[in-house]
């Protein structure tokens, strides 16, 4: 079953090695855990549902807890405190777009809040909607989760916006299919969620970004219903698939997505190379990229990362041989790991795992276990989040932000990023511990995504001041070196402030006209996107 206060399904549990016990103890010295609500004590303290009757209405307290948040890291302290800053006060759960739009209709009337609720898998602040006079209910799509209609020959596959990843490529693998999108929350996030919040896979590089499968669809908007029709390209004026992507249900709610998708490949293989350092893997991605050399994805992992990579991935026995193999090639501690992936026909990969293996070569690319490291990312692609818990459990908060920018602003940007989130809460005396690596790399530029760990305090809000203040210099990090706020997270309540540095006052005042275009009332998922106290400002906050 799926966890209520954490990560994934309860059935899997990760642990945490002996050796990276020692390793936290070291970066981060003696660490201690919070204790941990049950679920029922935190039913004990939901209040009275406030909402007005429905029939589509579930108002059971370990329902309405079920989707009172997301994954942030504020989220999460709730969570295992138990202690939720609003819990909304029924959940529906409707299975056709009939039903969404009777629901709006009935909230038109009823002047309630709604928030959309897909695979609750934001990490920024989207879904814990904070306390409001109105009655708030949260739409859960999860029973809209089928493949609805299939054009062969156009390759468009239309599907229910809950769909959640598994489901969605299991229901196209069975006619031979894939939409190919593949973000590391897969396992729990929805069609309707990667398209509201731009969302981006693992695999990129080869099928693109949301945005790019993204065809069309039907969203239910508290004015009306918007069909966005699905054209391979058009020049009739901006295009309103535009506006969907990236509203974070404050303009409606999506009910049906038509997406682009691809034969299932003949074959898809992963390798991982070692770079020098940083330099050299820098130059080797952006070689390949802006060669156009059509790679699956890449990810390229600082020396601290592939540090951590490593002791996670290979049993200590083994990882001394390794690092003789690594002496052996003149690989130092400065080394980066390179995993990249080939996909489509076997003629296509052996072309372009030629092309690719010279290309890194010539920037110094030397081969360690190349394969199997190769396989190793492949088979823990989903399974990263779940150390979340015992990293929790030994009183170790866990965390992560990332933008993208230009190649010009990258290095900069790189070379000051941890050094100001490590040092966030030293005025404390507390340690925190960073490492970065590039994942979605683009002709133009990348994106950088770092993880970062600190210790827990004493109390859960103690604990959520620590992790604020390094929100903040992570995100003021981002903003000066001229970063967007989020590649692939969205904004949601959490990047809200940092917004209208990147879209401007007139870009700002546009952006809440839409809503309020389509929302008169501002009773979809209010805060989200736009801060009220922010619009026109052009400074974070
Ligand atoms: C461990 C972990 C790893 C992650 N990895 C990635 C990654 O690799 N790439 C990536 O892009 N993101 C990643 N994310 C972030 C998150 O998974 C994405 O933002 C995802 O797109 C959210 O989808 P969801 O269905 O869970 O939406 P939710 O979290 O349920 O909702 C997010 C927002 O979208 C709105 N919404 C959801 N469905 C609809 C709908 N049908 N209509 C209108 N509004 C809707 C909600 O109101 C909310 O504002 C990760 C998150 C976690 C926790």
């Amino acid at each position: 079953m799926r966890r209520w206060n954490g990560w994934g399904d309860d059935t899997h549990q990760a642990e945490l090695a002996d050796f990276a016990k020692a390793l936290i103890a070291e970066l981060l010295g003696e660490t201690h855990p919070l204790s941990d609500a049950t679920l029922q004590s935190a039913i004990d303290r939901v209040p009275v549902s406030r909402a007005p009757d429905h029939p589509l209405l579930d108002k059971t307290p370990a329902t309405r807890i079920r989707h009172a948040s997301g994954q942030s890291f504020s989220d999460w302290l709730q969570m295992r405190s138990g202690m939720f800053e609003n819990i909304p006060d029924a959940v529906a759960f409707p299975e056709t777009s009939q039903q969404v739009r009777e629901l709006m209709d009935w909230a038109a009337q009823q002047d309630v809040i709604l928030v959309p609720y897909g695979g609750g898998t934001s990490v920024v602040g989207h879904l814990a909607c904070p306390a409001s006079e109105k009655p708030q209910i949260t739409i859960a799509l999860t029973r809209m989760n089928r493949l609805l209609d299939f054009d062969k020959e156009s390759q468009i596959a239309t599907f229910g916006a809950g769909v959640r990843g598994p489901d969605l490529e299991a229901q196209l693998a069975a006619i031979g299919y894939t939409l190919g999108h593949f973000p590391q929350s897969f396992e729990l996030s929805t069609a309707g969620g990667w398209v509201v919040t731009r969302s981006s896979g693992q695999q990129s590089l080869r099928y693109g970004r949301i945005e790019q499968l993204f065809a069309g669809g039907t969203l239910e908007t508290p004015k009306g219903t918007l069909e966005i029709p699905s054209l391979p390209a058009s020049s009739a004026g901006p295009d309103l698939r535009e506006m969907v992507l990236g509203s974070e249900g404050t303009l409606g709610i999506l009910t049906e997505v038509k997406l682009r998708v691809t034969p299932l490949a003949e074959t898809e293989q992963f390798y991982t190379v070692f770079m020098p350092d940083w330099e050299s893997g820098v130059a080797a991605v952006q070689a390949v990229t802006q060669g156009r050399i059509p790679l699956s994805m890449m990810r390229l992992s600082n020396a601290t990362e592939t540090d951590v990579s490593l002791k996670l991935a290979v049993p200590e026995k083994k990882l001394s041989k390794l690092n003789m193999l690594f002496k052996l090639k003149g690989l130092t501690d400065q080394k980066c790991m390179l995993t990249f992936g080939l996909t489509g026909s076997k003629k296509q990969v052996s072309v372009n795992q030629k092309l690719a293996n010279t290309c890194l070569k010539q920037h110094g690319a030397k081969r360690v276990l190349s394969k199997m490291l190769g396989d190793k990312w492949k088979e823990g692609r989903f399974k990263g989040p779940y150390l979340r818990h015992p990293l929790w459990e030994h009183g170790v908060g866990v965390d992560t932000f990332e933008t993208a920018m230009d190649w010009s602003a990258l290095r900069p940007y790189i070379n000051v990023v941890e050094q100001s989130v490590t040092k966030a809460l030293k005025e404390q005396g507390i340690p925190v511990f960073a490492f970065t690596h590039l994942s979605h790399v683009y002709p133009q530029g990348s994106s950088a995504y770092t993880t970062y760990l600190f210790p827990v305090a004493s109390t859960y809000e103690e604990t959520l001041e620590r992790w604020k203040i390094i929100k903040k210099v992570a995100s003021e990090t981002v903003v000066a070196h001229g970063g967007t706020i989020s590649h692939q997270h969205g904004v949601g309540r959490d990047h809200a402030p940092y917004l209208p540095a990147e879209k401007g006052a007139l870009g700002m005042s546009a952006l809440k006209a839409l809503s309020h275009n389509f929302d008169p009332d501002q009773r979809m998922n209010p805060g989200v996107l736009i801060s009220e106290e922010t619009v026109g400002n052009t400074e974070p906050a």
